[in-house]
């Protein structure tokens, strides 16, 4: 068969197309080489950009979700109380990585740094000198190693033992360096600590904030485990995570310019790509350990809470041989922990498994091939001539990329730490969050299931006006308790000095709810109220909270001893109070009782902790009381005492109680039916204790006949 024509062309020109592109690859390499630093700097420029890209993408990304939310948010705040904006779901926050994080942590951030002039500024500054000194003295120990490796190849002994001598001597500053880096970690985790409970405490116990969190609003279950441990996590995750992202930064920065000196920059760029390329795998395949651990403080807050309500209430639990269902309450609770707690060790096992891996064996391995690389591919510009120096260079680069190495390493570790810091920071802010909402009168609660939740929230989000007068008076002030209950729609009445007004009603009719709204803890959500200031109202409640200190403190909570001196108020004084309540024996019976601290809530039985709380009513002798249930455990004769004495004291008295020996203090009554509607009127004690006495001997009597009537039947069956 003829050979083709065709087929000497194509050969021909596939093997003249083979010359030209070898030759344009030559000319390419070429102009690489004369060119390399200023591609390298081109191609560092791009990865700088391409990372800011993607910063921004990210950012792009959160405000879509955040949109998302808010549509979201604004379909479920029909069914809680909030007032305006619906922030209810602080709570089911996400915990990651995104603005939301960076924002709280920033606010955080300005309440723990608050400025360029305080000791905190100070650590950090000089937190951040001995990080760099320390990787300078990494560095030099690097250099250091090689020199030692290449005279032991020399055999160069007189060498050999110079350089030992300076490794000796440098290793001073190095470990002075190690100390001071820890001393300011700790110093820094303790003085966030300091200011942020500062900044809590001032805010929580500032405008009843503590009980608005406790009392009318569900979103933070337990603030004492928030502020106790959490913000302690929270500081000391942020103080470690300065050293712990700050210095591998540092050290890969500085690492890789050295690095990038001595084997070629190419080399460190294709593995930063490799690098970052199973980074991103394993950040893909990173479990949300920040919201773990958001999940398990909230658990352990709830298995503490637990805990304590068993030591508050042990008494009542004992006596109804309650630790039975105590125990599983706690079990519960407690293992609810562990199955989480459980779980997270299985993640952090797995995770750690495939993270150790990558980190130490794969990018180990691709360290080796670039040090390897001054060795094998001679590239312009080096100049490597002895075996001596080979050495050097390869343990200097070695020691340098182990370096370089770890640090990175580091930063992926810390990418575990950053969202448990992120947890840390969300329950933080949360509570901050939810402090300012109540300090702006903005609550969250599940409404009652009974209630029509929309009116319920609409009425939640009005106000009334409050003002300050000498006298008390309410105008159309509605009575609904935080879930949205509605008790009294609209109630009106008024109260002048001396006139004292006994409330009554059944239970949970909202007879403490007046109070309440008088005393200002609960808001006013429509008419007006007219009420004196804050301390000319005092109130005793039927179990009076009794805090620990002297028998003094007791006495003149919440007055300091020094506020006590300057009222020119003495201990004979008191002990005059003491005397007309019939507690003077308290100071034979414990003869310190003065100075000596107590727990007096559980030395003193009830009564006696109720005579106290009138000694404390008789100390401030304040223009207004309300007395709620306060004489339940005390005596009709040490009753007619109190009440005799606050009267003489020029005190109006507002009482809660069921107890008729208690109307003949009263001037006034308002009546609560429990359906929402209420009487107020002038009281006549004794024409009131007639009819009663009347209306009960007629219920009697009525009582009996549907007895007797039975009794007939039965005389009647029988015969
Ligand atoms: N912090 C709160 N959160 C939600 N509901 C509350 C809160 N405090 C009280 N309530 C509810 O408000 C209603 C009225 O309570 P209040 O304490 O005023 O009753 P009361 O008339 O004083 O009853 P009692 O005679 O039993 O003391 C009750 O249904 C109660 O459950």
């Amino acid at each position: 068969m003829a050979p083709s024509p065709s087929k000497p062309i194509a050969l021909g020109s596939i093997a003249a197309r083979g010359r030209a592109f070898r030759q344009v690859l030559l000319r390419l390499t070429l102009v690489y080489m004369r060119n390399r630093k200023r591609i390298s700097y081109a191609v560092y420029v791009t990865l700088f950009l391409a990372l800011v890209h993607r910063i921004r993408n990210t950012i792009a990304d959160h405000k879509g979700a955040q949109a998302r939310e808010a549509e979201k948010r604004a379909a479920k705040a029909k069914t809680t109380a909030i007032s305006d904006d619906g922030e209810a779901e602080g709570k089911q926050k996400k915990v990651a990585l995104n603005r939301e994080f960076f924002r709280s942590l920033g606010h955080l951030l300005r309440i723990v740094v608050p400025g360029w002039k305080t000791r905190e500024t100070q650590f950090l500054v000089s937190h951040s000198f001995f990080l760099v000194m320390r990787t300078l003295i990494s560095l030099k120990v690097a250099a250091m190693d090689g020199a030692i490796v290449k005279a032991l190849i020399k055999g160069n002994g007189r060498e050999f033992l110079k350089r030992i001598m300076w490794w000796m001597i440098i290793a001073v500053p190095a470990t002075f360096t190690n100390s001071m880096l820890a001393y300011h970690q700790s110093e820094l985790s303790l003085r966030y600590r300091i200011r942020l409970t500062e900044y809590i405490h001032e805010k929580y116990l500032s405008k009843l904030t503590f009980y608005g969190i406790s009392a009318l609003d569900d979103r933070i279950k337990n603030a004492d485990q928030l502020i106790a441990v959490d913000v302690t996590k929270f500081s000391n995750h942020l103080a470690e995570l300065y050293s712990n992202l700050a210095k591998p930064v540092l050290d890969m920065t500085i690492y890789t310019i050295s690095l990038s000196r001595a084997v070629g920059g190419e080399g460190v760029v294709f593995m930063a790509l490799l690098v970052q390329l199973s980074a991103n795998l394993m950040r893909a395949l990173t479990p949300p350990f920040g919201k773990y651990v958001a999940d398990e403080a909230k658990l352990e807050g709830e298995f503490r809470f637990q805990h304590t309500r068993l030591i508050d209430h042990s008494e009542e639990i004992a006596l109804y041989a309650g630790h039975e269902a105590e125990k599983d309450t706690l079990d519960k609770g407690y293992f609810t922990l562990i199955k989480h707690i459980n779980f997270i060790l299985q993640r952090r096992f797995y995770h750690g498994f495939m993270e150790d891996y990558v980190v130490k064996y794969i990018w180990g391995a691709l360290g080796l091939v670039l040090c390897s690389m001054p060795v094998f591919v001679k590239l312009p510009g080096q100049v490597i001539s002895s075996m001596g120096d080979r050495t050097e260079s390869f343990v200097t680069n070695r020691r340098m990329l182990l370096g370089a190495s770890d640090a990175f390493g580091r930063l992926m570790f810390s990418y575990k730490e950053v969202m448990e810091l992120a947890g840390y920071t969300s329950r933080v802010s949360s509570l901050l969050q939810v402090m300012d909402d109540i300090q702006a009168g903005k609550f969250s609660k599940k409404l009652v299931s009974s209630s029509d939740t929309e009116a319920n929230a609409a009425v939640l989000k009005g106000r009334g006006e409050v003002f300050t007068s000498k006298d008390i008076k309410f105008t159309d002030v509605p009575i609904i308790s935080p879930n949205g209950d509605v008790l009294v729609p609209a109630l009106s009445f008024s109260l002048s000095q001396g006139d004292h007004l006994l409330v009554v009603g059944p239970n949970g009719c909202g007879k403490s709810s007046l109070f309440r709204i008088l005393g200002g803890l609960w808001p006013v959500y429509g008419g007006t109220v007219h009420k004196p200031p804050f301390h000319e109202i005092f109130y005793i409640p039927q179990r009076p909270y009794l805090s620990s200190g002297t028998l003094r403190q007791q006495i003149i909570y919440p007055d300091s001893p020094s506020t006590m001196q300057a009222k020119h108020v003495t201990d004979d004084d008191l002990r005059d109070i003491l005397r007309i309540l019939s507690l003077e024996h308290l100071l034979d019976v414990y003869p310190d009782a003065w100075n000596a601290e107590a727990e007096w809530k559980d030395v003193l039985s009830g009564g006696l902790q109720q005579r106290i709380a009138m000694a404390r009513l008789f100390y401030h002798r304040p223009r207004y009381a309300i007395l709620d249930e306060c004489t339940s455990s005390v005596t009709l004769d040490t009753e007619k005492v109190m009440y005799d004495t606050a009267k003489d004291l020029g005190i109006t008295l507002m009482t809660v109680s069921h107890r008729r020996s208690l109307w003949k203090y009263h001037t006034h009554i308002l009546q609560f039916d429990g359906q929402g509607h209420y009487v107020f009127s002038k009281l006549d004690a004794d024409r009131r204790m007639k009819l009663e006495d009347e209306k009960e001997e007629l219920e009697l009597q009525l009582r009996g006949v549907p007895e007797i009537e039975r009794r007939i039947r039965e005389l009647t069956g029988a015969e």
